[in-house]
């Protein structure tokens, strides 16, 4: 799935909150969106979700989808486990099946006792357990997920981090905000920063351990294929054939040898180790 040259603002003649946002979304890859408050994470991830509809540009190629969003609306007039049912039959399960489902990951989240309970008269935490159970429960292609894993309680959210990983491992991509950067880090395959509108690629904060390697080869040489996952950094001061690639600590041996011993080799200038939790200010 690609955003082409993306841009939206809420109302027409209102200020552009993304500009020109170009974005691939992988399968079977955690790509983690971050930036400052207001800087336009939900509205990116929404309009990933198909919720929103860009003002400008186009979205390609959306999978079987789901979206977590940052608040769940618990008015709705049913109890938990008749609305994850619901949910299930809206992504095409049968009614049996269904309710299997919503049974099984409400208690997979630690809320089984709470199945006949009304939406309204749940907790905040219970809540995002069945958002979050909503959104899990059809296996989706693609999970979006905006700061899902805000008031689960620790085991709620030590199981959706799993549950995050089974989905990445079984071939869906999976996109979240998070204001915790020690969020999946060391999962984190792609990052992308948020700032004034516009979308650069980062290494996944807080990684526990990433390496910075800057490499050249003449300008248009293509990176090798079978890389481990890496970030590329923009740096202005770089020159024509340098790339800079961020890559987890225990993967740069792995993207240094396909480097060193691609058809046409790139010469390595240099490589940094970076600190953990923090990202490079390249
Ligand atoms: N429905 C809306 N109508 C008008 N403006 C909106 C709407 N939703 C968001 N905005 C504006 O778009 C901008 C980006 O908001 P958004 O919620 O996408 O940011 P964010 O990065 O997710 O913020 P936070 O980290 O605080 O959750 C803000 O200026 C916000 O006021």
């Amino acid at each position: 799935m690609r955003l082409e040259g993306v841009g939206h603002r809420y109302r027409p003649g209102g200020p552009w909150v993304l500009r020109d946002i170009g974005l691939e979304i992988s399968a079977g890859r955690l790509t983690r969106v971050v930036g400052g408050n207001g800087s336009g994470k939900s509205t990116l991830l929404r309009l990933l979700a198909g919720i929103e509809r860009p003002a400008r540009g186009r979205v390609v190629g959306r999978p079987r989808t789901a979206y977590v969003p940052e608040r769940f609306p618990p008015a709705l007039p049913f109890t938990a486990a008749g609305y994850l049912t619901h949910m299930g039959r809206v992504h095409g399960l049968r009614r049996a099946a269904a309710e299997k489902a919503a049974h099984a990951w409400l208690e997979r989240f630690g809320a089984g006792r709470h199945a006949r309970t009304p939406l309204s008269e749940l907790s905040k935490g219970s809540c995002q357990k069945v958002a979050v159970a909503q959104g899990l429960m059809a296996a989706p292609d693609l999970l979006v997920l905006d700061e899902a894993w805000t008031g689960l309680d620790p085991d709620a959210r030590a199981g959706l981090d799993r549950a995050v990983l089974d989905r990445v491992a079984a071939g869906g991509a999976v996109v979240f905000v998070d204001h915790d950067p020690r969020r999946l880090a060391e999962h984190t395959g792609t990052a992308h920063r948020l700032a004034a509108g516009r979308l650069t690629p980062t290494p996944p904060p807080a990684c526990s351990a990433s390496v910075l390697v800057e490499a050249e080869a003449p300008d248009g040489t293509p990176l090798p294929a079978g890389l481990p996952p890496v970030t590329a950094v923009p740096d202005q001061e770089t020159r024509p054939g340098t790339v800079c690639l961020a890559v987890a600590a225990d993967a740069s041996d792995a993207l240094l040898r396909a480097l060193l011993s691609a058809p046409q080799p790139w010469h390595i200038r240099a490589v940094t180790p970076i600190a953990p939790g923090k990202e490079t200010g390249r």
